[in-house]
């Protein structure tokens, strides 16, 4: 982290204070964009820009110029990728490098061109080598091979890490890069097949009790750890860095707590009321055997988690029941 000192003269930007800021949130109707928007509009901000994917399609590259020589935003967060569990990401490896590195490429590069002062891309935590140090330091990154079932997904992502990190070299630009863990919570995704853990166990303990089944499927063996944070904490820390942060190095962002995908699976059952049996599909792949992050270098700067898994299931499904089971 001693490079964060070279860029000392970068963290001008402070970011809190400009309320009325002109701020793109790129990937706002997602998990992560949604919640960034509710916490920055709880925060007072009130020039948010905003663009559907029907309105702005990231990965045409001539329509992403002509946005941001229009609307020049002062601030950038780059929520918007293609996105999904392990599942997914192994049935559709071309889209999910393709449209990661098309994103990622145009927003950052017009950003820079068009005057935005500061920018936070996002990545994963699924960046880092299938056998990692554990808990995962961010020097852990290009240390090994990475897990095959979502090798195509990561290398775009280390891709925008080394693109905001050769851009702050360069041009000294205050870009910034933040690799969440597993995430969750309202807004999620809830297809059967192509979402991830959390929200696919929701829906499916949701449909069983309703159905009255004896039984639900959970895929791989349920030995995998993962670390979970909910959408609100993300949204916290995004800010938070926004604020904080301008250095060259990517920053962790975790709640320190794992869980086996078996544990999971029972809280999941006791939260949504299901009291039938789990079976194991074990034809379906574990993906990345555990994947705890170490997020000591953002604590050190300040910033804490403070959702609990069981409330963040609790208050997710609330959120399912009213919004998504209609
Ligand atoms: N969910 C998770 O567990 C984790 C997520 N992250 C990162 O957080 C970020 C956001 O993820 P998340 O909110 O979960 O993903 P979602 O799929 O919920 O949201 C992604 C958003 O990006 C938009 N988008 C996708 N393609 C395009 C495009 N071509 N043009 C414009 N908009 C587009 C989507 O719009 P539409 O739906 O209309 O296509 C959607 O609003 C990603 O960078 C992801 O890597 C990191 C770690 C874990
Ligand atoms: C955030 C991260 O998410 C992805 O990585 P992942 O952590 O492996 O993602 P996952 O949530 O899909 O699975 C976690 C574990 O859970 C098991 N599992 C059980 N039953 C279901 C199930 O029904 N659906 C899914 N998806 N998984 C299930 C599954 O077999 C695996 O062992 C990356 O591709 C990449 O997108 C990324 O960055």
């Amino acid at each position: 982290m001693g490079s964060q000192d070279n860029n000392a003269a970068l963290s001008s930007n402070s970011f809190l204070p400009y309320k009325s800021a002109k701020v793109f949130v790129a990937g706002h109707r997602g998990l992560v964009g949604a919640a960034i928007v509710r916490k920055l509009t709880q925060l007072g901000f009130t020039n948010l820009v905003l663009r559907s994917h029907a309105e702005l399609d990231l990965t045409r590259q001539s329509d992403v110029e002509a946005f941001f020589v229009f609307e020049k935003p002062e601030f950038v967060i780059v929520a918007a990728a293609k996105v999904g569990g392990i599942h997914a990401n192994n049935t559709y490896p071309a889209d999910f490098i393709a449209i990661n590195l098309q994103i990622q490429t145009n927003v950052i590069d017009s950003a820079y061109r068009n005057g935005t002062k500061k920018l936070l891309f996002l990545g994963s935590s699924c960046i880092y080598p299938k056998f990692a140090p554990q808990p995962i330091p961010e020097d852990a990154l290009l240390t090994g091979p990475l897990e095959p079932t979502n090798e195509w997904y990561a290398i775009a992502k280390i891709a925008g890490i080394k693109m905001c990190q050769a851009y702050r070299i360069q041009y000294k630009w205050d870009a910034i890069s933040g690799m969440p863990t597993n995430l969750y919570g309202p807004y999620d995704n809830f297809h059967p097949e192509n979402s991830h853990v959390l929200p696919a166990l929701m829906r499916r303990f949701h449909e069983a009790k309703v159905k009255g089944a004896k039984e639900v499927v959970v895929w791989g063996t349920g030995s995998p750890l993962r670390e979970f944070l909910h959408v609100d904490d993300l949204a916290d820390a995004v800010v938070f860095m926004m604020e904080k942060y301008s250095g060259l190095e990517h920053l962790n962002v975790g709640s320190g707590k794992e869980v086996t995908i078996k544990e999971l699976a029972e809280l999941m059952k006791e939260v949504v009321g299901f009291e039938g049996d789990l079976v194991w599909d074990s034809t379906k792949p574990d993906g990345t055997p555990r994947k705890l992050m170490d997020s000591s270098k953002l604590a050190s700067l300040g910033w804490t988690p403070k959702v609990s898994l069981k409330d963040g299931l609790a208050d997710t499904y609330k959120w399912y029941l009213e919004n998504v089971n209609l």
